[in-house]
This record gives C-alpha cells, structure tokens and sequence, in this order.
C-alpha cells in the first residue's frame, strides 16, 4: 500500500508509558515503511486512554489528518476500573471515526498484566501498533477511492 501523500496522526496514551511508547514505535515504523512522510505525521500525547476520544475527535474535525490512529494500554488491576476505561476508550474512538467521517483506528492494547501487555508491543506476539499503522493507511485510501 502507498502511504505516499496521507497525513496522519497519532494520539497515544502515556498511562503504562513503558507499553505505549513501544506501540507508538511500531506505530511511526510501520507508517514510515508505508511511506508516509514524517512530516505528514502529527504525535499528540494524553493522559490515559479514557483521554483518547477526545483529543482524536479534535484532530479529525481540523481536516488536516487522512486517518488518526489512537494507542493505549489498559491493563487489569485489582479494581474494575480497566473495564470503564476499557470500554469507554473503545466505544469513544469509534464513534470519532463515523461521527467524523475520518477513519480513526483502535490501536489500545487491553492485557490481564503486563506480560500480555509487552508481547503485543513488539514481542512474540507483534505490535498493535504497527498493525493500526497498516490499518490507517488502507483505511484511509480506502475511503479516498469511495469518495
Ligand atoms: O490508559 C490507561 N489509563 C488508565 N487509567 C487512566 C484513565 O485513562 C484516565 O486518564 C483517568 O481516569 C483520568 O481521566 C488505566 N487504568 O487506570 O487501569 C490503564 O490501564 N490504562
């Protein structure tokens, strides 16, 4: 896929920064091999994942962006309180993307503990963030040739 030309953005959480930055380097190295120029590239970081929506919601509405991907790391402590950000995270981040018309992609890693956590963030198991990356590119030309 060429990734030649969009313009994407990265909203990524800092709440398990030790997950999220890996995701995010996953992330710019994937949209990087895709071909998307790093100066067409906005990073924008927030608080936690709950924080997501919002701020990638505000990046669509510019027009500026083709596709914004949003990462985060949720991961189960004693309370449930992972099950409200969690959940909030994810119905907030697809409602950006049909409420906007700009493909916004669901990159926040949802882990038992942090060993899950850290095989999906560029261990054994890949990186979450490099497949939103893939997902934003496609999506986002996708879109461009229905339009
Ligand atoms: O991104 C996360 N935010 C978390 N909480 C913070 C939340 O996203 C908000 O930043 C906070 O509630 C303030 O609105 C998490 N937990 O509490 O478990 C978590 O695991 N991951």
């Amino acid at each position: 896929m060429n990734g030649q030309g969009l313009r994407v953005a990265v909203v990524v959480a800092r709440f398990n920064e030790f997950v999220t930055r890996q995701l995010l380097n996953g992330a710019l190295d994937t949209l990087s091999r895709h071909g998307v120029r790093e100066e067409d590239i906005g990073v924008a970081w927030v608080p936690g994942s709950f924080e997501l929506p919002v701020v990638a919601k505000t990046l669509a509405q510019t027009g500026r962006y083709d596709s914004v991907i949003c990462l985060g790391a949720v991961i189960r402590g004693e309370t449930d309180h992972y099950e409200m950000v969690a959940g909030q995270s994810a119905g907030g981040i697809a409602s950006v993307g049909l409420e906007t018309g700009v493909p916004t992609i669901f990159g926040v890693l949802t882990a038992e503990n942090m060993d899950q956590a850290i095989n999906r963030a560029g261990g054994k198991s890949g990186n979450i963030g490099s497949n939103s990356a893939t997902a934003a590119v496609e999506t986002a030309r996708l879109v461009q040739s229905i339009k």
